[in-house]
């Protein structure tokens, strides 16, 4: 199934530096991961923004709460996901 995700990221402007950069580190070796296994299928930031637009690859509503869940910038992100299906106009539908 393809999910649309919105992730909305608000670090605490006081979080120890340390802590952050760790924690950005992490969230993106993370990305590349799951990009690199085909299951982050998009990536982009949204303009303006410490957000990013998503779409994401997994068998079900489920692997994708486990996935968000598993997100080391979970604790600080506010996130909209959005179910897709193909449409019947799309040039993969009409070959
Ligand atoms: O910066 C963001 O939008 C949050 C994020 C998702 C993957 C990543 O590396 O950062």
């Amino acid at each position: 199934m393809l999910f649309h995700v919105r992730m909305d990221v608000a670090v605490p402007p006081d979080l120890d530096p340390e802590v952050r950069a760790d924690l950005l580190a992490r969230e993106k070796a993370r990305a590349l991961e799951l990009q690199r296994a085909g299951t982050w299928v998009h990536l982009w930031r949204v303009v303006g923004h410490y957000s990013n637009v998503s779409v994401f690859e997994v068998p079900d509503g489920t692997a994708l709460h486990d996935l968000l869940w598993s997100l080391p910038l979970f604790p600080y992100m506010t996130i909209e996901v959005t179910a897709l299906t193909a449409h019947p106009s799309a040039l993969s539908e009409n070959p």
